[in-house]
């Protein structure tokens, strides 16, 4: 592959009073790809994330995005550079509108307040944005319901829009498919497979079935350090990671 790197870790590194959450990771995220991050719980998954997303301060090693050091960079200047997180569903407002929510996210992005973004002028000119964004996510027809009112895989969906309205390089998603049942679970994966399309991902989800159909490259993590990498299908098939996670989730 000729790609750039979108991400790269070096010897990142997170203790937390001693205890090494994250132990000297080296990843590698292309550009344009969907790499999964896997691992049983307490890998470090999570810190890995708030890492790359400048929520937590590595205690040593570096990152960078698009070979840009941003290693110690707080969360908005790490957004700043085009790295989005989705949100977590506790964040929406359940009496608010799915637009409304989308309209929150691009003024957010231009940086001025809600009200003065919300004038006549300026939601006019984002209208089609906005429309296109709730379209992407399949959630054009229930625009204008109070998100209260929504079900769970269609708050899941309007996350991803709030992520997109963010225009990302990179996209980070926490576990897409959490706490879904079959039917949503295989919309969500179309729903990523088709809004990571030109786009990179990275994706931390337990479902294997969601891992092995959207990831390019998947990380195997175990006691913060990295156990495997490689393509689903290699992988999967790693001794070391049937053992230490694959086969429990499998056999479980
Ligand atoms: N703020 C913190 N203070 C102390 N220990 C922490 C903190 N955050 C995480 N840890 C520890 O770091 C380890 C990695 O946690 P992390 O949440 O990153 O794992 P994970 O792979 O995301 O797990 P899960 O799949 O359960 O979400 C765990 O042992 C956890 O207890």
């Amino acid at each position: 592959m000729t790609s750039r790197v979108a991400v790269r870790t070096r010897a990142l590194t997170k203790e937390f009073r001693g205890f090494r959450a994250v132990d000297a990771v080296d990843l590698e995220v292309r550009e344009g790809s969907v790499h999964a991050l896997v691992g049983p719980n307490g890998a470090g998954k999570t810190t890995l994330f708030n890492l790359l997303t400048g929520f937590v301060a590595p205690t040593s090693g570096a990152i960078t995005v698009f070979d840009e050091d941003v290693t110690g960079e707080p969360p908005e200047r790490v957004a700043r550079r085009g790295v989005a997180r989705s949100f977590q569903i506790t964040s929406l407002f359940e009496t608010l509108t799915s637009r409304e929510h989308v309209e929150l996210a691009l003024a957010g992005r231009t940086g001025r307040g809600f009200r003065f973004w919300r004038s006549e002028k300026l939601l006019g000119r984002e209208r089609p944005r906005v429309d296109a964004l709730l379209a992407e996510v399949g959630l054009a027809p229930l625009a204008d319901k109070p998100v209260g009112l929504l079900a769970y895989g269609q708050k899941r969906a309007l996350e991803l829009s709030l992520v997109l309205a963010l225009d990302p390089r990179v996209m980070l998603l926490d576990e897409p498919t959490a706490g879904m049942g079959t039917e949503d679970v295989d919309r969500t994966i179309d729903l990523v497979r088709r809004i990571a399309a030109g786009r990179t991902v990275v994706l931390v989800d337990h479902n294997m079935h969601v891992v092995g159909s959207l990831a390019d490259r998947v990380t195997v993590l175990q006691q913060g350090r990295v156990l495997a990498e490689g393509r689903y299908d290699e992988v999967r098939v790693d001794e070391r990671v049937i053992t230490a996670y694959l086969g429990r989730a499998e056999h479980a």
